[in-house]
């Protein structure tokens, strides 16, 4: 499976931020937005482009714009923090949702919404949650996106546990990670080590 770790000074530090206990929600909001726009950036470094003749106000010229727009996929709560910021880079992308809370128990995702268009063959699309940790929750939003035909997934996270890692790649699902870090371990709780805490809380508060 191919990972792909944003090794940026400025990533690095958005993602301090978000580490540190004494930030706020609206700080970290702020924080997971502007590296949201470090990930997406570097995830869609080589996608296919198509070009056009355009005239500047002195020459012609080659112009560009994305030859497939991807679909981007906001695995909610926490997810939402990133899809304005991916949608603001990528405007012509479409944009579906995925909801589940893990259970505090099992550590399984439990799905409460799904909106998502019926086919995505040849579509590509981009999977957009902080947090990887068991894996679980990005799996089960994978194979909902599999199952309508896509094949081209990519998995944007601002930290991903080398559990969750292993776990995706055994599962031989059609996915890329993009991360800006990769931590530790998983807690007896099924907590990133040292992670950021609960990125659905720390944004919006406590369920
Ligand atoms: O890899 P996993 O072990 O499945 O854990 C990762 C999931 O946990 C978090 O969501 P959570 O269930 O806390 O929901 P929330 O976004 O509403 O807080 C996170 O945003 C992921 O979706
Ligand atoms: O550390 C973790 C693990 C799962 N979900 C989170 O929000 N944080
Ligand atoms: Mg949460």
């Amino acid at each position: 499976m191919d990972v792909h770790v944003v090794d940026h000074p400025l990533a690095k530090a958005r993602l301090s931020t978000m580490r540190d206990a004494r930030t706020d929600s609206a700080a970290f909001r702020a924080a997971l937005h502007e590296l949201t726009v470090m990930l997406v950036y570097e995830a869609t470094r080589d996608v296919p482009v198509k070009t056009e003749r355009i005239h500047t106000p002195v020459a012609r010229t080659e112009g560009y714009t994305l030859a497939k727009p991807p679909l981007l996929v906001p695995v909610l709560r926490a997810g939402l923090g990133m899809a304005d910021q991916a949608h603001k880079l990528i405007p012509d992308a479409q944009m579906g949702f995925v909801g589940l809370a893990r259970d505090e128990e099992t550590l399984k995702p439990t799905p409460y919404l799904e909106s998502l268009p019926e086919s995505l063959a040849d579509r590509p699309v981009l999977v957009l949650d902080p947090m990887l940790a068991t894996g679980g929750s990005m799996e089960y939003t994978i194979r909902l996106l599999t199952g309508r035909g896509a094949d081209d997934v990519t998995a944007i996270c601002a930290l991903a546990a080398p559990e969750g890692l292993a776990h995706l790649e055994k599962t031989g699902l059609p996915v890329r990670v993009v991360t800006a870090s990769i931590d530790e371990r998983l807690n007896d709780s099924g907590f990133i080590v040292p992670g950021l805490g609960d990125a659905g809380d720390r944004q919006y508060g406590a369920v």
